[in-house]
């Protein structure tokens, strides 16, 4: 599991440890770890330290300072370094002082040569996106040298992952006490690269942000017991096509039948009913008991009624697409069993009553306001598929990919999601688990060329084997 801390909550454990310290240590072990970590960068692509050119942005605050101290340390192995100041009258002395001791020099353009880029610009006291003169800095940087991000690529909103306007894209990152969850949700996270954490001693509790790797998806896998049967597998009913949209149905049912379920309960309109049987003939048609359901894919409009009649029921239910327009938040906080919503930004939006944009540009704080609103785990979905629940840490996906933004392709998350709650998953580990697997059998069945939905649901088996294989 990889975990992620607001800047609210390092700023206080920082805070406390620096209390303890002489001054200056915690700056000194981010910066042991930074130059470590360039210097591994460094030995890799052409053997050594020595001799190598680097070249460091650095920003007015602390940030900068990191990437002066790593830098004195890199030019006392024998690297030529350069510091290029975002604005030469505000730099951190001390750092500008040991860089100088070390041989380093200030220049005010940045070198057209180098072997690596530190971006320094700013860490987590940055706010909105670079402006100009950090801008003009992070765009001329050296042809072909990686970049690596000090505690951040500059641009990236610490918080949210947001980027307002110009931004570094790094090789690696390599943030100091605790990711942030700016690092793990797009686009933050594709501009992070590859991310390296250094300990400098922060006592942390409870993270902001999560994010399940394997292992933690292998455990949660509703794998059969010797002793199982269908029904202890949990048999999941799905309600959703309509005769306008019967594709919806046979997508949900095939996400169903590869999400673990001991069985598949179909219900709705005969024509669709017909389109799931052509297509699986191991399914059940018609309404009978369920572990879980899932409604509203496909379902069309004034279908509110059954929705309702389906959460007045006492069992899970996941609640996706046409079947979140018109929720009753007041009687969904009042279901005792687990309710799960995946609704994507537009229905998101709907949800909360507001424009699908500010979903968009605020994605942490949109699906934490859902689940306290509806006392539900949601799961919104999109280019890093967000799962909140009960107050408890967000979990972000790690997994996905932009080709499973394809038609059909939120209808096999609903089938697999809702099986895994059948199969006795919380609502938020149902989410999470078939997020992961949906973003694995996407990758799997693209491999870089597209892929259609129902390829998707085939793909799901070798997910759950990557996974189980660690
Ligand atoms: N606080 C600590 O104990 C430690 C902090 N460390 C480093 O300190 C960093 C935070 O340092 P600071 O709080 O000084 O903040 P930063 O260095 O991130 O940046 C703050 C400065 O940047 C300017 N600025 C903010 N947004 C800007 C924008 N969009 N464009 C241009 N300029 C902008 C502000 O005016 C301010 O002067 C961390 O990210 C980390 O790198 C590490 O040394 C470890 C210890
Ligand atoms: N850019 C993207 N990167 C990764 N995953 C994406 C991206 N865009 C969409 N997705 C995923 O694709 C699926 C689309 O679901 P949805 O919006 O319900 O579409 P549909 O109704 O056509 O099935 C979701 O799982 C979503 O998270
Ligand atoms: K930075």
């Amino acid at each position: 599991m990889r975990t992620a801390y607001s800047v609210e909550t390092v700023r206080a454990a920082e805070g406390e440890l620096m209390a303890r310290l002489p001054e200056g240590a915690l700056m000194q072990r981010a910066a042991a770890g930074l130059a470590a970590a360039c210097a591994r960068l460094l030995i890799r692509r052409r053997g050594r330290v020595y001799g190598a050119r680097i070249v460091l942005l650095v920003g007015p605050g602390d940030n900068g300072g990191d990437a002066l101290y790593a830098g004195a340390r890199l030019a006392r192995r024998g690297a030529g370094v350069t510091a290029v100041p975002m604005d030469p009258a505000r730099m951190h002395a001390g750092g500008l002082a040991a860089l100088r001791a070390a041989g380093g020099r200030v220049e005010e353009a940045v070198p057209a040569r180098a072997d690596l880029v530190l971006d320094g610009l700013l860490g987590i006291g940055g706010k909105g996106g670079l402006r100009p003169a950090a801008a003009a800095l992070a765009e001329r940087l050296p042809h072909g040298a990686p970049v690596v991000a000090v505690d951040l690529p500059s641009g990236v909103d610490a918080d949210t992952g947001e980027v307002a306007g110009p931004a570094v894209t790094a090789e690696v990152t390599v943030a100091f006490g605790a990711y942030k969850p700016g690092l793990l949700i797009d686009p933050g996270a594709t501009l992070a690269g590859a991310l390296h954490l250094v300990d400098i001693g922060l006592s942390l509790d409870a993270p902001d942000v999560e994010v399940l790797q394997h292992a933690d998806v292998a455990r949660l896998l509703p794998v059969p017991a010797p002793s199982s049967d269908k029904y202890r597998r949990g048999v999941v009913g799905v309600v959703a096509g309509s005769a306008q949209y019967p594709g919806a149905a046979v997508l949900a049912v095939a996400g169903a039948l590869r999400g673990g379920a001991g069985a598949v309960r179909y219900v709705g309109p005969a024509a669709a009913a017909d389109a799931v049987l052509a297509r699986f003939p191991e399914t059940l048609i018609g309404r009978g008991r369920v572990q879980a359901w899932v409604v509203g894919p496909g379902l069309g409009d004034g279908r509110a009624g059954e929705v309702a009649e389906l959460l007045a029921q006492d069992v899970p239910v996941l609640v996706d697409a046409d079947g979140l327009r018109g929720l009753d938040a007041g009687a969904l906080r009042d279901r005792s069993a687990p309710t799960l919503l995946t609704p994507h930004a537009g229905e998101a939006a709907a949800l909360l009553g507001t424009d699908r944009r500010a979903v968009e540009s605020g994605r942490l704080a949109a699906v934490r306001q859902l689940a306290e609103l509806y006392g539900a785990a949601a799961l919104l979905k999109g280019s890093t598929t967000l799962v909140a629940a009960g107050g408890g840490p967000v979990r972000v996906n790690p997994t996905g990919t932009g080709w499973l933004a394809t038609a059909g392709s939120g209808d096999v998350l609903s089938g697999l999601a809702g099986a895994l709650l059948a199969a006795g998953l919380s609502a938020a580990d149902a989410g999470a688990v078939g997020a992961y697997l949906h973003g694995l059998a996407g990758r799997r069945a693209a491999s870089g060329a597209p892929m259609t939905a129902q390829e998707i649901a085939q793909a799901l088996p070798e997910a759950w084997r990557d996974v189980r294989r660690g």
